[in-house]
């Protein structure tokens, strides 16, 4: 069997260790053949597609990014849709299709698979924010990128007795935020899932500095506070048309020093926590996630994906999959909130 893959949606560290794992398993075991196609939908529609052989694999474990380049192309738009797409495999002689994204690449999976093209998913997102997977690889990473940064930015916090404010991704989830905030001991953690007020903020960064500490805010890109209506954009809109995040830190920061009178300053982290080697956690999830992909193609498990359940891989049907966002429940938030101030 000839098999294509595809990286799409943003990009995230363990990308490469899934194609290899995928490529391993599929060569040495599963008499399959590999192409990838080159970034993202836009490689399926153009029919743009590079060799993958094992040694085009060799050592990309480590490597961040993804070897096969990926977008946010749309496969319906364009010379797109699933016609299309069906006479191009069958120009190149690709049997089946294995995706490699996050829930709207899958979304277009599913709608592309219910149209008869097969096709299996692999998730990937630095939010976590699948529900029908424990984990995904990409987020360990992010989440020790982001400890560090708020690590670093508390001792610079503490020599100048000031606040100091770090944006982290999380669109519409605070995971990173969550588990990177408790893990540098923040002072507060603003996340999409909780509407926060300014002035509990304020009392959340006086207590911290009452005490002595330089208080450390952490706030997801997706965070609105109560007196606002959406997340803050100042970016424009995404290639599908949704409004670009990033930018909450450098807001909240005048307002905390306003209230506070405390000296403030924000970080955004921004694409650095997307950048670079992923952990050997992320490797070892992505590697086996890869192998597990290679081995629903053999069984022609056409719009399922694979995913982690406790310790163990298992697959999921593209709908329940794309059912519902992963949130950070009421419980966690509470839990990391003793910790607040
Ligand atoms: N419901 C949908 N139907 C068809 N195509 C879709 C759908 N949702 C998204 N897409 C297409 O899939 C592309 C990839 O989705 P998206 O940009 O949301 O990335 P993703 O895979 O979810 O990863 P990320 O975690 O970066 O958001 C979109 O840019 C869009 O072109
Ligand atoms: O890289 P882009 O297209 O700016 O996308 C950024 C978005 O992608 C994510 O990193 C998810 O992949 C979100 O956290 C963030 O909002
Ligand atoms: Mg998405």
């Amino acid at each position: 069997m000839r098999i294509g893959i595809l990286t799409s949606g943003g990009d995230c560290p363990g990308l490469n260790a899934v194609i290899r794992g995928a490529v391993l398993k599929g060569t040495e075991i599963n008499d399959q053949e590999f192409v990838g196609f080159k970034d993202g939908w836009r490689g399926v529609v153009a029919g743009d597609i590079r060799p993958l052989e094992r040694s085009d694999v060799r050592g990309i474990a480590k490597q961040g990014g993804t070897i096969l380049g990926t977008s946010r192309t749309n496969p319906f738009e364009g010379n797109g849709g699933p016609e299309r797409i069906q006479e191009t495999l069958d120009r190149l002689g690709i049997d089946a299709i294995i995706a490699i994204g996050g829930e709207g690449t899958l979304a277009a999976a599913k709608r592309l698979t219910d149209a008869g093209l097969k096709i299996v998913g692999v998730p990937k997102t630095v939010d976590n924010d699948l529900d029908a997977t424990d984990y995904t690889f990409g987020f360990d990473t992010a989440v020790e990128i982001a400890t560090e940064a708020m690590d670093r930015l508390r001792t610079t916090g503490d020599s100048h007795s000031r606040c100091m404010v770090a944006e982290v991704m999380g669109r519409h989830v605070g995971w990173i935020a969550l588990h990177s905030g408790m893990a540098a001991g923040a002072h507060a953690i603003l996340i999409p899932e909780q509407k926060t007020s300014m002035e509990q903020v304020a009392e959340w960064v006086r207590s911290a500095a009452d005490r002595g500490r330089a208080p450390l805010v952490v706030v997801a890109e997706g965070f609105t506070p109560d007196h606002a209506d959406d997340a803050h954009s100042e970016r424009g809109l995404d290639a599908f048309g949704r409004p670009r995040l990033g930018g909450i830190g450098e807001r909240l920061a005048p307002m905390i020093e306003e209230i506070t009178g405390i000296e403030t300053r924000a970080t955004t982290l921004g694409h650095i926590q997307r950048g670079g080697v992923p952990t050997a956690y992320d490797r070892v999830l992505a590697t086996r996630l890869g192998m597990a992909a290679s081995d629903i193609v053999q069984e022609g498990a056409w719009g399922r994906m694979v995913a982690l359940r406790g310790t163990e891989i298992e697959t999921v049907g593209f709908e329940e999959a794309l059912g519902k966002l992963k949130t950070v429940p009421q419980h966690r938030y509470d839990e990391a909130a003793m910790l607040f101030g």
